[in-house]
């Protein structure tokens, strides 16, 4: 157990508003690699290792799934909105299933070979405003999973915002309250963060709402794309066991669930390339003898190890979520000999994982080699199916495992690909891959940094701009004039 604790309150003076992944682990190796502490006379749970992890959230899944309340985001656990927040209760087991038909069910057909129209559009903004290199990869993820959830990209800044505010709102590091949960007792008019999260609340019902009847509409006047919301109405009355109030809240979480996350990797790829240009290399190498004249697709993949090395290797060393999610035991239970009470949150931590010694030798080095290179224990043959980042530590465990990654998978092959065929990257600036370089919400990424993008060759741009012709004529809806900050909360 900690030392130095005050009954009840425990050591939160000891941990710092920024980066607290980093002081857990600390107290990781000096604890054990499973240790508790009580905040707030909530009892919490590190574990340090993947395999620990796997046997306690996996193999007892039945005690170990349900979900913390959020303080700051009142009602996450049963109000069946947001469904990574909810309890391990009915609306979970509803929203669970359609996430499975939307998102796994037919996943080689179902993103109508957006990834690859948007990654062409990504390109051309890329090259457009460099500087705002990090605006772009988040609207290539916005853009993406507003076209799968509502069948168009129009509100993808709206979603954006939408993300930000609840990744605000749930962090640690954002509302106060998720540190200092008894300040959510006092009333309402000397409460700044029961106001914000109300309003916050109430501008993202208008949005899901708004979203959802637009599709209704399209689908009454015979133009709606497909999309998980269409989905959701196609089915047969009552298949999914939720009516409209919660399905709109089921398609917006899940569209929620796809930008910040995704961004993520994207901007430590940039990042990556940027500082370790070998890397890019070789990368460039790979993908010039494998697709020559046009960027890599889904179906190149099992003849791109290099990328997925490079994309496994960034959800490992910078991971975008770092602390992971913490799953609530709902009984009590001894692991090991180790006694784990009732209600006792368990975070499974992400940064310790991904730097445990026997798994990652030299943990704090960025070695896409350790997937290709037999001497590292983490090899794997055959080298057409992996490395995979399919259910890495980072995307969680047992039955709270993450929906989305066949759609982060290809979302990330299809933009990482075509960024290292099409553009030049070059660091201009002094960068340093300290991990305190990175954003401190629950979902983290790469402070901006400077660098140099252009078309590999005057040859190369000319592809680039004649794919981007080609793409526009093929889908209109790539042409689109919602890309700034116009958005109804301005
Ligand atoms: C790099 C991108 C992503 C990362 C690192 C990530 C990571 C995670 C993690 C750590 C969890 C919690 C797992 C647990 O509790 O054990 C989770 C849950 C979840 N993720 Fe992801 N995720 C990503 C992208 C996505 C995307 C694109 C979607 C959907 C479009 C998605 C949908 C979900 C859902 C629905 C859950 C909740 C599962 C539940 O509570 O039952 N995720 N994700």
């Amino acid at each position: 157990m900690l030392e130095l604790r005050i009954p009840y309150i425990g050591r939160v003076h000891d941990i710092p508003f920024k980066h607290n992944w980093i002081k857990f682990k600390e107290w990781g190796d000096k604890y054990g690699p499973i240790y508790q502490s009580t905040l707030f006379g909530e009892n919490h749970i590190w574990v340090m290792r993947e395999s620990i992890a796997h046997e306690i959230l996996g193999k007892r899944g039945a005690i170990y799934s349900d979900r913390p309340g959020i303080p700051a985001v009142p009602g996450s656990k049963s109000e069946g909105e947001y469904l990574p927040l909810l309890g391990f209760n009915d609306a979970w087991k509803r929203q669970r299933k359609f996430g499975h038909t939307i998102l796994q069910g037919n996943y080689h057909s179902s993103y109508h070979n957006l990834p690859a129209a948007e990654s062409s559009r990504l390109l051309i903004k890329l090259l457009e405003e460099p500087l705002e290199y990090s605006h772009w990869l988040d609207q290539y993820t916005s853009r993406m999973i507003c076209r799968l959830a509502y069948g168009f990209p129009d509100h993808s800044v709206d979603l954006k915002k939408n993300a930000f505010d609840l990744l605000f709102g749930i962090s640690p590091s954002g509302r106060l309250p998720n540190l200092l949960p008894h300040l959510m007792y006092l009333p309402k008019q000397l409460n700044p963060w029961k106001i914000a999260e109300q309003k916050r609340h109430d501008w993202e019902k208008e949005l899901y709402f708004g979203w959802r009847d637009q599709v209704k509409r399209e689908m009454a006047e015979g133009t709606a794309k497909p999309s998980w919301m269409k989905t959701y109405y196609d089915a047969k009355e009552g298949s999914f066991g939720f009516g409209e109030h919660e399905a709109a809240y089921a398609v917006g979480m899940m569209a929620l669930a796809g930008v910040q996350t995704i961004g993520s990797p994207l901007n430590t790829f940039m990042f990556a390339m940027v500082q370790y240009p070998e890397w890019y290399e070789k990368l460039q190498n790979e993908i010039d003898s494998v697709c020559g004249s046009r960027p890599p697709s889904m179906a190149d993949a099992p003849r791109l190890p290099t990328l997925r090395a490079i994309l496994k290797e960034g959800l490992r060393w910078r991971p975008p979520v770092p602390t992971g999610i913490p799953h609530e035991s709902v009984e009590d239970d001894v692991w090991n000999g180790y006694f784990i009470p009732k209600g006792s949150h368990v975070h499974p931590l992400e940064w310790a994982m991904s730097r445990d010694p026997e798994v990652y030798p030299d943990a704090e080095e960025y070695k896409p080699d350790r997937w290709l290179d037999p001497k590292f224990p983490t090899y794997k043959e055959p080298l057409s199916a992996y490395p995979t980042i399919m259910n890495h530590h980072q995307f969680g465990f047992g039955r709270r495992i993450c929906q989305g990654m066949e759609l982060v998978d290809a979302e990330l092959m299809t933009a990482c690909g075509a960024i290292a065929w099409g553009l030049s990257l070059k660091k201009n600036d002094d960068l340093v891959p300290h991990p305190k370089g990175y954003t401190s919400l629950l979902i983290t990424k790469p402070e901006p940094f400077g660098f140099e993008l252009k078309p590999r060759s005057e040859q190369r741009a000319e592809q680039i701009y004649s794919m981007w012709r080609t793409a526009k004529k093929d889908d209109p809806q790539l042409v689109s004039k919602y890309d700034r900050r116009t958005a109804a909360w301005e």
